[in-house]
């Protein structure tokens, strides 16, 4: 029996650092950022107009007022994108849009409401002070300064950024193809109608959804039979196109578990994990191919997902850090947990007002069968390898899933 870090540690071994590739930034939402992005553009570009209004110098607008307006002719608009803009006469006003270049010579923009909006001449009721709705050149980015650095994980705001400094590619770790497999005899998939002792596949597609939340490309062959051969000719001729092959079901004591059979000396280890649920667990390589193999029961998956799969996959795509949002919450039902083993129960962590902990309840009993449970769930609470009962109102951590 291994502990939970340890195989996770080999799983996140195992699957190394993705290589990193040039990819549109339309296309890197969510992922890491393998290199700097140094900006070759400052931003601001260009000192420019904040506001809809007019650029003067402030000395000619000095004490204008609601009751002493100041008037001044109206030279030219400079509308955003005009590249000729012309300089600003003394004592008189360009109309100016927002985004629009400073004129040279004006210091200051009056917004047009502070006007009567006049466009041969126009009456300005409030001083400016110089800089006023002015944005400066550099002032958010320096040219030559590094805008991203390497290691940033690439959301909305940091692939606008890139974009502003002018990047159209990026170079990111590339998340792995994945092909998802599921076993078992038993397994059918719909529209087929079920008969008794069979039940309808559904590991594959909440793996795939998982996996795919992470970036991965992901393929799948959604029922193999509990047999050598059927799972070698389903598997084998399609390792060549996956970076990762993840398993369900086959791996622990029966005397059908076609994944076992199948890998045991044949570069994966079988082992098991001391934690509940999805004690029984494997992983190695099937011809040079990283495999990680999970137990068939639903809960066990997803948990098995979350304690190995996703800060492995997480890591080799670069993220720094691959842990879930770790929250203190108080337990509203007492829980046990079996000694020596890393308990995850299913939870719903919720946060009343004024509440600075949180409260979290099971959803379903520690079973890994229970998926209609697991669907009502948004966290999942940790109970450690040394805790065997957790009394009602006492805090537990939960991972916010
Ligand atoms: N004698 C022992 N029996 C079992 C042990 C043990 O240590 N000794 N461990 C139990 C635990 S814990 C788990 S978890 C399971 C793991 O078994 P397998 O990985 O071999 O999985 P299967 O037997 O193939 O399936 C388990 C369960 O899950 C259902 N299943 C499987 N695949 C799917 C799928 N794709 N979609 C939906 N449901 C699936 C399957 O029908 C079984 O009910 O072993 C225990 N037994
Ligand atoms: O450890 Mo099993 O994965 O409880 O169902």
């Amino acid at each position: 029996m291994i502990s939970v870090d340890e195989h996770r540690a080999q799983v996140t071994e195992l699957l190394g650092r993705r290589p990193a590739v040039s990819k549109p930034v339309t296309e890197c939402a969510g992922l890491v950022l393998a290199e700097d992005v140094a900006a070759t553009v400052s931003l601001p570009p260009f000192d420019n107009s904040a506001m809809d209004g007019y650029a003067v110098r402030s000395a000619d607008v000095a004490g204008a007022s609601e009751d002493a307006p100041v008037e001044l002719a109206v030279g030219t608009d400079i509308p955003a994108g005009r590249v000729d803009v012309p300089a600003l006469p003394p004592g008189t006003a360009h109309r100016i849009m927002t985004g629009a270049p400073m004129p040279e010579g004006a210091d200051t923009v009056v917004m047009v409401e502070r006007t009567d909006g006049g466009t041969t001449r126009v009456r300005v009721h409030a001083e400016s002070a110089p800089g006023t709705h002015v944005r400066r050149t550099g002032e958010d980015v320096t040219a030559g300064t590094v805008a991203l650095s390497a290691g940033t994980v690439c959301g909305p705001a940091q692939l606008g950024l890139a974009s502003a400094v002018g990047r159209d590619t990026l170079a990111v770790y590339v998340p792995p193809r994945v092909l998802v497999v599921s076993t078992g005899t038993e397994l059918v998939l719909p529209p087929e109608p079920l008969t008794h002792g069979r039940i309808y596949e559904s590991n594959s597609v909440m793996l795939g959804a998982a996996l795919r939340a992470l970036g991965c490309e992901v393929s799948t062959v959604r029922s193999v039979a509990d047999d050598i051969d059927s799972f070698r000719a389903a598997i084998e001729p399609r390792l060549a196109d996956v970076d990762l092959v993840v398993t369900s079901g086959g791996v622990s004591a029966g005397a059908y578990e076609v994944v076992k059979d199948t890998l045991t000396g044949a570069g994966v280890t079988f082992t098991k994990v001391a934690m509940q649920p999805g004690g029984p667990q494997g992983s190695g390589t099937w011809d040079g191919v990283p495999v990680v193999t999970l137990p068939g029961n639903p809960v066990s998956v997803l948990v098995s997902f979350e304690a190995f799969l996703r800060p492995a996959i997480l890591t080799s795509l670069g993220h720094a850090d691959p842990e879930r949002t770790r929250m203190r919450a108080r337990l509203l039902e007492t829980l046990t947990s079996p000694p020596g083993k890393r308990q995850f129960r299913r939870g719903f962590y919720s946060h009343p007002d004024g509440d600075v902990t949180g409260v979290v309840g099971p959803r379903g009993g520690p079973a890994s069968h229970l998926l209609a449970a697991l669907s009502q769930a948004n966290c999942l609470i940790v109970l450690d390898e040394d805790t065997t009962e957790v009394a009602a109102d006492s805090e537990v951590d939960v991972l916010l899933l």
